[in-house]
């Protein structure tokens, strides 16, 4: 490889191809797909593809003609993040080291371009993982080597060969004026925006308002038919080594590639359509002649010629046949219908892949002429950039002062207008009373003449017109203050009656509250009743098979009783009793009646006799007894209830013993 020397010192030119890879766009919906192979090592052939209009002048080589190279295919199954990265590869690492790099996106409208240069919403493009990655080693390098480094960058658009900043501080930016250099067949910009930036954040943000101002600046036609140039400039200082690089990253979004039917409507002037067309047709021109030169010289009349048809080719001077090291990432569609649209792209790929470029590394002694002349450079740029501001913002200052001039003579007008009226208020009292003085003393002297009467009559009118009008207006205005004034009390009494209803409100819910306890305590006493309910209903039950045991018992033991007495020939003789001493004593029973000689007599049921065991009744006392037993004690024994008749056999028993 040649080298040649770029006019710095230590400098090196070493000619090189630009590098150019190939992405393929998926098909969106149900499009036909064109049949291609990729054979992997950066050819492409297209199968049904034998000529597009017989333009065999897109054809790479004349005994393939269907074959494409590249330096990479991406199918269409490649992601964004692995093409991004394969597309930066050494691009930042190369840009440190003094190189000017371009990056350009190239292909027809949809294909994809500023999707793989920006990214959308969701994924991240190429711009925003070489920002990071520049900062990334920026810091690095500061840390490593002790690299004192500055970023500014220039965004602008190129839009039917009209340029316009992207970065302007005015709302809407206008056409800048550019001035060709005459050395570089390059294009010098006026008024274009420079913006120092400090981290990547500030990069970003820059970036991203210029890219929102360029996709809000018209229709999609217009943005479509628009290129943009992003150029990032690194000046990098070391002053352990006195060296200093600097380098520019040129990251440009081209303009679809595709022509543009001048016939129909696409919300931009047929003016613009023509140039638009014209631009691109100019640079597809360029890239034809300059990959025709063989010569790897650089700068030769013929490139320099290339160049200077268009403004679109003015700017691309550096990317393409200049000084940068380039990567033209070619977009191209898989649908059939865009077929002729991808033979054009995928031909200017192959051109632009056979076309020299001249890298050079920008690195200077720091004591050099060069640093100065650059310093100089970049100081201008900036000041020019500083003075815009600075125009602007006296634009502003003015703008603002005359506004606050304006409001200014408002206010004093209306104090001039208020205090005249007080002075015309005042002379008015002023005249009338004097009239009335004046009435009053030519009643008295009766001296003036008739005419002047006359006019006096005729003011004095006026003056007590007015003067009524200013009463009336009184009127008004004591009027208007009682209503406020009622009103303000009906307002006063409406906030009592709310924050009574307040009040009210706040008790009920209290009262609520207190009801729902009530509710809830009465359930628990209820479900209480019938837990015992049911405990006393056990117990009845319980109550009632104990009193049927009993009454079981007491028969079988009266029954044995009898049975027994038989057999211990114990005699009563038969009584009865019907005397009754103590009602509420008495009990329900069975009794026993015999004499004193211990003699069952008999048994009997009686219904009211004392709960005692034994009683004794004279006979000879009772007025019931009869006769024939008379002189014998009557012994009634009650017969006891269950467990009563326990206790009377063991008293039997003792008795008995
Ligand atoms: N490889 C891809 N995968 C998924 N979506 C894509 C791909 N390429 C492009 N798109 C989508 O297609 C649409 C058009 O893409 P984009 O705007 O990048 O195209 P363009 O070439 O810049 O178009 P134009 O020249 O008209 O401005 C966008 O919504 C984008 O997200």
């Amino acid at each position: 490889m040649q080298s040649f020397s770029n006019g710095y010192a230590d400098s090196i030119v070493e000619p090189t191809f630009i590098r150019v890879v190939l992405r393929l766009r998926p098909l969106i919906g149900e499009a036909a797909k064109l049949s291609y192979v990729e054979d992997g090592f950066g050819s492409l052939s297209l199968q049904d593809f034998p000529q597009v209009a017989g333009k065999a002048t897109f054809f790479t080589d004349a005994n393939d003609t269907n074959k494409f190279r590249f330096n990479r295919v991406y199918d269409v199954d490649v992601g964004q993040q692995e093409i991004c990265e394969d597309i930066i590869g050494d691009n930042v690492t190369e840009l440190l080291e003094g190189f000017n790099v371009s990056i350009m996106t190239f292909g027809s409208e949809g294909s994809g371009k500023t999707y793989t240069m920006f990214g959308n919403d969701r994924e991240e493009g190429i711009v925003q993982r070489m920002c990071q990655s520049l900062f990334d080693q920026l810091d690095r390098l500061r840390q490593d080597r002790g690299n004192e480094s500055t970023v500014s960058i220039t965004f602008y658009e190129l839009f039917a060969e009209n340029i316009y900043d992207l970065l302007s501080i005015e709302k809407h930016s206008n056409i800048l004026k550019t001035s060709s250099v005459a050395k570089t067949s390059g294009l010098s910009i006026k008024g274009l925006r420079t913006v120092s930036v400090n981290s990547v954040n500030e990069l970003l943000s820059c970036i991203n308002e210029g890219q929102f101002r360029r996709c809000k600046s018209g229709s999609h036609h217009r943005k479509s038919r628009s290129s943009s140039f992003l150029n990032i400039t690194v000046e990098q200082r070391n002053r352990t080594e006195e060296t200093m690089k600097h380098s520019v990253l040129q990251l440009i979004d081209l303009a679809s590639s595709n022509k543009l039917d001048k016939n129909l409507k696409h919300g931009i002037s047929t003016d613009e359509i023509k140039s638009a067309n014209s631009s691109m047709q100019n640079l597809h021109q360029m890239i034809y002649e300059l990959s025709d030169s063989k010569s790897p010289l650089p700068k030769t009349h013929n490139s320099k010629h290339s160049h200077r048809t268009s403004r679109l080719t003015k700017l691309l001077q550096q990317a393409i046949g200049g000084d940068s090291k380039t990567t033209a990432v070619m977009l191209s569609s898989t649908n059939r219908t865009d077929r002729e649209n991808t033979v054009t792209t995928l031909s200017l790929g192959s051109k632009l892949k056979s076309i020299y470029n001249f890298p050079t590394q920008n690195k200077m002694g720091l004591n050099s002429k060069a640093i100065f002349d650059l310093s100089l450079k970049n100081m201008t740029t900036r000041e020019n950039s500083y003075l815009t501001r600075i125009k602007y913002l006296e634009d502003e200052v003015s703008r603002l002062s005359s506004t606050i001039q304006q409001n200014k003579n408002q206010v004093l007008t209306n104090q001039y207008l208020t205090e005249k009226n007080m002075k015309l208020k005042d002379q008015l009292g002023l005249q009338r009373k004097s009239e009335q003085t004046r009435k009053a003393g030519s009643e008295k002297d009766g001296l003036h003449s008739q005419s002047n009467e006359k006019t006096q009559n005729e003011m004095s009118d006026v003056l007590d017109n007015l003067m009524r009008k200013c009463e009336k207006v009184i009127q008004l205005q004591l009027r208007l203050d009682e209503e406020l004034r009622q009103k303000s009390q009906i307002s006063q009494q409406l906030s009592y009656k709310e924050s009574k209803v307040q009040a009210l409100e706040a008790m009920n819910v209290k009262l609520l509250e207190q009801l729902d306890n009530n509710e809830h305590e009465m359930k628990n006493v209820l479900n209480t009743n019938s837990i015992l309910r049911k405990e006393v209903e056990k117990w009845m039950q319980l109550a009632e098979s104990r009193s049927q045991n009993v009454e079981m018992l007491q028969k079988e033991f009266q029954d044995r009783q009898i049975a027994g007495a038989s057999q211990n020939n114990l005699l009563f003789l038969p009584g009865e009793l019907n005397h009754v001493r103590d009602a509420s004593k008495n009990k329900k029973g069975n009794w026993l009646f015999g004499n004193s000689s211990s003699n069952i007599l008999g048994s009997r049921k009686i219904s009211n006799v004392s709960t005692g065991s034994v009683m004794t009744i004279n006979s000879q006392e009772s007025n019931t007894s009869k006769a024939s037993h008379r002189g014998l004690n009557l012994h009634a024994v009650r017969l006891p209830f269950g467990d009563e008749n326990e206790n009377y056999n063991d008293k039997n028993k003792s008795s008995n013993t």
